[in-house]
């Protein structure tokens, strides 16, 4: 069945492209736009340029269906268009604000060529009011704004936007808001209908919410080596708390990716800019801070010796499992400070096949792992947990295993001959 709205998607990244094959396969008409020529030219051929789960099958059933199209020129699609949605990014700008820029010169760009009746809708991630100031930049009384923020996660995403726990919609003018509630029809969740301020808040206050609770779960990591308590066994027990939940209490050497960090400087400033003190989220950067030079400190302190001269094998690169992604990765902080401070480092990541400047990055973690006084596991690939840790250490020089993520088996690296040091664990055994 063909559904009657046509969507524009402008902006086919994490969000644009996954919003358009997601809706696509839920029955609607739909137009991706991206400027990045290559994305869009594999795109049309049903071949994704992002690593997600699940979404060149999707691609290839929107294609062949007629309902997925892909092009690097908004102008045409959009005069035909019904609802356009503006899935662009929303860096922080020089002064700690969110640059607005492409959103506002998709908008000021379109303006003139929209039908009567569209509905422009935003899923990027955007400060309060910024519906607002999309409804001033275009000045057409015939065009509603509504926000529709997005809450999917990297590496989930095709799986986070059919499922999603709730939708958020926010938009002064209702009618509008009900056709955007209507693109979701087919899935079933709560839809929150509410005003544009609540719906542009909320994104910021879910995402500050689990920045602060990881910074403050890492500190608890950080407590139970220095009172040689377990994080695990604890991580259980808070979790059977229904209060507290169990999801983001896993330690690490720090949180990161394209959207966590910069979301929480964008709300501290939002915060400042009406008169607001919200010291949690600045101690929740500065505790995250701490956490990833903590990482290197107890390298350092691991291997009893300087950084410089010390070959050191990562594992993993990108800010978490499951996604290509290295934006604001804590393991690329890592890389770069231990080759700062004169470390030899070897690095390999299952999802990095490119080259990156200044880092040595190999195809094997046999090839990282040669020669290497110490390996460092930064990112929770599944796959590191099962390698033939014997061979590993017949690569090594050195002892040390340092997993920042407690991905790996103690024992089976033990068994390896080789040095388990894992975050918030005990140093004692436990009494039997
Ligand atoms: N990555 C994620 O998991 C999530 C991101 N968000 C938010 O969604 C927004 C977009 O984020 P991502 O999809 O991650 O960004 P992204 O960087 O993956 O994708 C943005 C895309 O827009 C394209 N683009 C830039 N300017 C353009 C223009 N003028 N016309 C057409 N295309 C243009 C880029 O080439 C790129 O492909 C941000 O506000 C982000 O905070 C929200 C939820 C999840
Ligand atoms: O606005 C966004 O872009 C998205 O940001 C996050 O999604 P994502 O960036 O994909 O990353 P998460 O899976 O939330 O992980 C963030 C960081 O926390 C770390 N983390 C997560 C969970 C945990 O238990 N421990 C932990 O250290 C990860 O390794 C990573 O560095 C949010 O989870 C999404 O809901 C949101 O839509």
């Amino acid at each position: 069945m063909e559904l009657a709205e046509r969507i524009t998607i402008i902006g086919s990244g994490y969000v644009g492209l996954t919003t358009g094959a997601c809706l696509a396969s839920l029955g609607h008409t739909v137009t991706c736009i991206d400027l990045d020529e290559s994305a869009v030219a594999a795109l049309r051929t049903g071949r994704s340029h992002l690593a997600e789960p699940g979404i060149e099958s999707l691609l290839r059933e929107g294609l062949d269906a007629n309902r997925l199209q892909f092009d690097t020129d908004a102008d045409q699609a959009v005069t035909t268009a019904s609802l356009i949605m503006l899935c662009l990014p929303t860096p922080p700008a020089r002064d700690g604000s969110v640059d607005l820029t492409a959103i506002r010169d998709t908008v000021i760009r379109i303006r003139d060529l929209l039908p009567t009746g569209a509905v422009v809708v935003t899923k990027s991630t955007t400060p309060v009011g910024t519906t607002a100031r999309i409804g001033s930049w275009l000045r057409r009384n015939d065009i509603a704004v509504v926000t529709n923020p997005e809450f999917l996660r990297e590496g989930h995403a095709v799986y986070d936007f059919l499922h999603p726990t709730r939708i958020v919609i926010g938009s002064d003018d209702h009618a509008a808001a009900k056709r955007v509630a209507a693109l979701y029809d087919a899935i079933r969740t709560e839809v929150i209908i509410t005003d544009p301020a609540t719906a542009e808040l909320v994104k910021y206050a879910a995402n500050c919410y689990l920045a602060t609770r990881l910074s403050f779960n890492n500190s608890i990591a950080e407590l139970c080596e220095a009172f040689d308590a377990d994080h695990s066994d604890l991580a259980y027990i808070l979790a059977a708390d229904p209060r507290i939940g169990g999801d983001y209490l896993k330690p690490g050497p720090g949180w990161g990716g394209p959207c966590l960090p910069k979301d929480v400087r964008a709300l501290i400033r939002q915060a400042h800019d009406v008169g607001v003190p919200f010291p949690i989220l600045n101690a929740a950067i500065i505790s995250n801070q701490h956490h990833l030079e903590r990482t290197i400190q107890r390298l350092q302190e691991e291997l009893g010796r300087e950084l410089a001269g010390t070959r050191v094998a990562l594992l993993g690169l990108t800010f978490k499992a499951g996604t290509s992604d290295l934006r604001n990765s804590p393991a690329m902080h890592v890389a770069h400070t231990l080759i700062e401070r004169g470390a030899d480092v070897t690095a390999h990541d299952p999802a990095i096949k490119d080259e990156i400047p200044m880092l040595s990055v190999v195809p094997t973690v046999h090839a990282a792992a040669a020669n290497a006084d110490a390996l460092v596991l930064l990112t929770e690939w599944p796959e590191y947990r099962w390698l033939n840790w014997t061979t590993v250490a017949t690569l090594m020089t050195g002892e040390l295993v340092f997993d920042t993520r407690n991905a790996l088996d103690p024992d089976v690296i033990a068994d390896a001959g080789l040095c388990y040091v894992g975050v918030g664990s005990r140093r004692t055994p436990m009494p039997t």
